[in-house]
């Protein structure tokens, strides 16, 4: 399996278009629902059946219900005119009606256990192909803005992928309900059919046009949403607290998030309000179409030409097509959000992932070299790496070093084979790696990176652990991990010791609380987890930044002395940088020079000039322990 990409890094076939169309058509949309449905049967096949029944059910019942209604109206009235046999047809019909209640309450609380069956069903399969999808997906896409807009609206689809089966279960119930109220308006009038049909017909497509803006106006507000986001995130996370207390920025931030949002929802509002009278003008015709329904019906009644329960049925289901139709138009408006969600979330699952085709490094290589290497991000013209070209061999420790921005850390994922270079290989022992699977390189990589992870959730023996989860948890390497990082008299330290969990918002099953741990404590554990990892190579970007002085030339003497592992370190600290076989100078995506750490500061070149604050008169360097 590969996560490299074998194709360009925008390919056609999934290139995402700026401004995507949000509007189903009809048969995409059938398509789509269809695609639900499908989903949702394999999920689980009686709770499919079981809705469809459910939803018939609750779309004839009313109508039923109803009609029992009226006979019973129409049999009190004969029964008051003195029909002696009215009053035990009235008592029937009561009796019928109420059995017909019981029947709907039962049905209900078993619909609602089936609901609740496939929401949970149906949303865990769903969910997990999304994590499957994004974990998998070619490392240059988590900085593609398309991707991640593309991610946000997938995402927003898994999230509702079982209420939009409910949508479609009540669409179905409301369509049935129309066309069935409709059908029992024939059975009494044509012409009142037809009154009704085109009262509802404006409603309807008011209901329409305002679901679109809705559609088009969230679009155009994912950026400003993203920047509120990610403001409230750092306003509500306890950590950030003291730095926004200390640089007296809360009250700005909040001014700047509510900004963000009255913009959002003066514009939302604003085309609510366009709607307004044309609303109460659709709302006024159906209002018409009911009275004039009802005073046909009166006079029908009067000159007897209709039972008197007609009354009670003719309003009923007049009423009952109108709210009906109109609810039917907000459910469709709304899956028709959801429905062209689905659409982004069909094309977010048929992003390129691994490759899976690629063989296989049998072993860890002897030497990696970078030919001529040249890269450029997602979406910038800027060249990063411009013609990078160097060899590292089995044992070798090397340094890179560059003022920021040089392009340390790119030239480390690229060989890491996170991204792809525009041009140039990476070649392990002599094989592009574009033609590997790149996986089986990992295996022999422990790259510790500046922006290490923290898995608050875990315990320190855990933390450390995380670095090879391939096998069961070995407690003697992670002490010893733990040793050569330093770590391990901070975790000694801990209440629990090794078991400590390694936040003070977590604790263990027995009720003892973790302890939040230091920058540098936090950086100690990482290192622990990469040399737990125990891989032929070791990639270190700023591994030691927060730790002291003295613990890091204690780690790097250690690490130097041990020949086994590769190691590419990247520092500013020539503490470390003195001890590599080679240091690569970068400057603006080159290597500008390269030796050894003497052999630079003999050249008095630009190496020297970066450190000369760090080195003595005679080119060593100065003792900051
Ligand atoms: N994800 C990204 N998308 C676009 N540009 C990026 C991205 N990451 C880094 N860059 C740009 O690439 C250049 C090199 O960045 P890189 O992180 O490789 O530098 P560095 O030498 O490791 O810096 P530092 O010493 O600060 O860690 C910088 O100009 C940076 O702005």
């Amino acid at each position: 399996m590969s996560e490299r990409p074998a194709e360009p890094r925008h390919p056609a076939s999934v290139r995402l278009s700026k401004d995507p169309p949000r509007r189903l058509a009809l048969r995409p949309y059938a398509r789509a629902v269809g695609q639900v449905l499908k989903v949702s049967f394999q999920a689980s096949p009686a709770a499919v059946i079981m809705k469809v029944a459910g939803s018939l059910v609750s779309a004839l019942l009313p109508l039923v219900t109803t009609y029992f209604a009226s006979l019973t109206t129409t049999a009190l009235a004969a029964g008051y005119a003195g029909d002696p046999d009215a009053g035990p047809q009235a008592v029937l019909y009561v009796i019928i009606t109420a059995a017909l209640g019981l029947f709907w309450g039962a049905f209900s609380s078993v619909d609602r256990y089936i609901q609740q069956l496939m929401s949970f069903r149906v949303g865990a399969i769903v969910g997990d192909q999304m994590y499957e999808r994004f974990l998998a997906l070619e490392f240059w896409r988590y900085d593609d803005k398309e991707t991640v807009d593309l991610y946000d609206r997938a995402k927003r689809f898994s999230d509702s992928y079982a209420r939009v089966l409910d949508r479609i279960a009540a669409i179905f119930t409301q369509l049935v309900s129309v066309v069935l109220a409709v059908g029992a308006l024939l059975l009494v009038s044509w012409w009142i059919a037809a009154i009704v049909l085109v009262a509802i017909v404006p409603s309807v497509y008011l209901q329409f046009k305002l679901s679109r803006e809705q559609i088009a106006h969230w679009n155009t507000q994912v950026d400003s949403r993203r920047q509120r986001r990610m403001i409230e995130t750092n306003l509500l996370r306890p950590q950030h607290i003291a730095e926004m207390r200390l640089y007296g920025i809360v009250g700005f931030l909040m001014e700047l998030r509510s900004r963000l949002r009255d913009a959002d929802e003066r514009r939302r509002l604003d085309f609510q309000k366009r709607y307004i009278p044309k609303q109460l003008a659709a709302d006024a015709l159906q209002y018409g179409a009911e009275v004039v329904s009802l005073i046909w019906v009166v006079g029908q009644i009067i000159a007897r030409a209709q039972p008197v329960g007609q009354f009670l049925y003719v309003q009923q289901i007049v009423s009952r097509a109108l709210s009906t139709a109109n609810n039917l138009v907000s459910s469709l408006s709304s899956i028709d959000e959801d429905l062209a969600n689905l659409k982004d979330y069909e094309l977010f699952m048929t992003l390129p992932v691994h490759s899976g085709q690629a063989p296989a490094l049998a072993a860890a290589p002897r030497t990696v070299e970078l030919r001529d290497i040249r890269f450029s991000y997602t979406g910038s013209d800027i060249e990063v790496i411009k013609g990078v070209s160097l060899t590292i061999g089995q044992g070798q420790h090397i340094a890179i070093v560059g003022e920021n921005g040089a392009g340390k850390s790119t030239l480390i994922r690229i060989l890491a084979g996170l991204y792809s270079p525009d041009s140039g290989q990476v070649l392990l022992d002599g094989v592009d790696l574009a033609t590997l699977d790149v996986k089986s390189w990992h295996r022999h990589l422990a790259v510790l990176s500046q922006e290490f992870l923290k898995y608050e959730f875990a315990t320190a023996a855990d933390n450390i652990y995380y670095g090879d989860v391939d096998e069961a948890r070995d407690d003697a390497r992670v002490s010893k991990a733990a040793a050569d990082a330093e770590a391990l008299d901070f975790i000694n330290k801990l209440p629990n010791g090794l078991d400590n969990h390694v936040s003070n918002w977590m604790e263990d099953p027995r009720g003892r609380k973790g302890s939040g741990l230091s920058g540098g404590q936090w950086q100690r554990l990482a290192m622990a987890r990469n040399f737990y990892r125990r891989a032929a190579f070791m990639v270190m970007d700023e591994p030691t930044s927060a730790i002291d002085a003295l613990a890091e030339h204690r780690i790097f003497t250690r690490l130097f002395a041990d020949r086994r592992s590769t190691i590419i370190a990247i520092s500013h600290r020539l503490a470390t940088i003195e001890k590599a076989d080679i240091v690569y100078m970068l400057e603006d995506g080159r290597i500008v020079e390269q030796g050894t750490h003497k052999e630079l500061v003999a050249l008095r070149g630009r190496y020297f000039r970066m450190f000369e604050s760090q080195l003595s008169l005679d080119g060593s360097i100065q003792d900051d322990s």
